[in-house]
């Protein structure tokens, strides 16, 4: 994708061959800062703070940021280490330690004084991989798009998203942005509604900013909007990302996603999850149950960050001075509310059978 007409991934090792650079995304959309990341213990700030987000790139970062402390020091006990820190980071997203089990087990089978080259290797790999699997969820959830513009008779498709689940969240493409992407270069009118998502405003900061650069048509709502405009018939379908989806389909994403799904259910809407294999955690059942969800600092929620006009970026308090605040980062939303996943292998139902139909070797793994 692209920012001021120049095409960018959302990381990338620096010029001197081995930094790690990422877009800051703790300053956008006010602000196009580049980031250096010099360290392992680097990398881990910038996924905490947050300066990376969305499940694909936190696993990226993380990936690179084994390479970083590989650069220090490539013995099994640093190796250890890293996949610690890194994993303690965020605990939501099953894309960090997707990514962090590769590292462990691509660098665990070879010898230290080869461990570099190979973690940067195999970095590059990760990320180069999901920019292949972004556009293949793109090109299966075109379909969806394709067959509901047959039925609108040239008026644009409308399409509701949450957070941002774009290319700023992925290293290009995005997932749940992939397929509006491609239906847009396709010709195909399309129209999004961008939930805002408090606390932290990712759909109006990030997916406005990337629909913006992209020239897609696209309109900010405040959170709470979703629900009346799928009652007035002004949406067409949902979709939305995952920061981890269970074998049995239930989904994890940005707070709030489980109140769109009830609304789209409630509406006859149909509400899409796209998701990369990475982001399938085989290992549990249970999504409501089973899922860690990740509680961030209660400022979050209580100050917002913005843009004085034409001048400095500020934060200003937005709460009763003195209220406490609870900041819960992500909900599940149970299978039975999910229309369909649209994959880097095509859609299925979200359910273990749907999964299991695009990912025959896991039943054979677990058999
Ligand atoms: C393709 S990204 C899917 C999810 O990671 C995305 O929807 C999301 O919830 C991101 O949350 P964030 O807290 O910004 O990391």
């Amino acid at each position: 994708m692209r920012i001021d007409g120049r095409p960018m991934r959302t990381i990338w090792v620096g010029a001197d061959g081995w930094s790690v650079e990422i877009i800051d995304q703790t300053k956008l959309p006010h602000l196009f800062e580049v980031a250096a990341l010099r360290s392992m213990e680097d990398a881990a700030r910038a996924i905490s703070h947050m300066a990376v987000r969305g499940a694909p790139l936190i696993g990226a970062t993380a990936a690179y940021g084994v390479a970083l402390a590989m650069r220090e020091d490539a013995s099994d006990a640093s190796l250890e280490r890293a996949v610690a820190v890194l994993g303690a980071t965020r605990p939501t997203a099953v894309n960090l330690h997707w990514a962090l089990n590769d590292m462990k087990a691509c660098l665990g089978a070879a010898s230290p004084s080869d461990r570099l080259d190979l973690a940067y290797d195999r970095a590059a790999q990760i990320c180069d991989e999901d920019v292949e699997t972004c556009r293949l969820i793109g090109a299966h959830g075109l379909e969806i798009i394709r067959a509901l513009a047959e039925k609108k008779d040239g008026a644009p498709v409308n399409i509701l998203t949450h957070c941002n689940a774009g290319w700023l969240a992925c290293i290009d493409w995005g997932t749940a942005t992939s397929p509006i992407y491609q239906a847009h270069h396709e010709g195909i009118p399309v129209h999004v509604w961008v939930d805002e998502t408090r606390p932290r405003n990712q759909g109006a900061f990030l997916t406005a900013f990337e629909l913006g650069q992209e020239g897609v048509p696209h309109t900010i709502i405040v959170d709470n909007a979703g629900g009346h405009l799928m009652q007035k018939g002004k949406v067409d379908f949902c979709i939305v990302g995952t920061d981890r989806t269970t074998a049995s389909g239930d989904v994890a994403n940005k707070i709030g996603t489980y109140l769109k799904a009830l609304a789209a259910a409630d509406n006859g809407v149909p509400f899409y999850v796209a998701l990369p294999h990475s982001t399938i955690d085989w290992s549990l059942e249970d999504g409501l149950r089973d899922i860690p969800i990740e509680e961030r600092d209660g400022r979050e929620v209580t100050a917002m960050a913005g843009r004085i006009p034409g001048g400095e970026v500020v934060e200003v308090d937005i709460a009763a001075p003195g209220s406490p605040a609870a900041n819960y980062g992500f909900d599940v939303t149970p299978a039975r509310l999910v229309s369909g996943f649209v994959t880097e292998r095509g859609l299925c139902d979200a359910s273990r059978e749907g999964l299991l139909s695009l990912y025959p070797e896991r039943a054979r793994e677990a058999s």
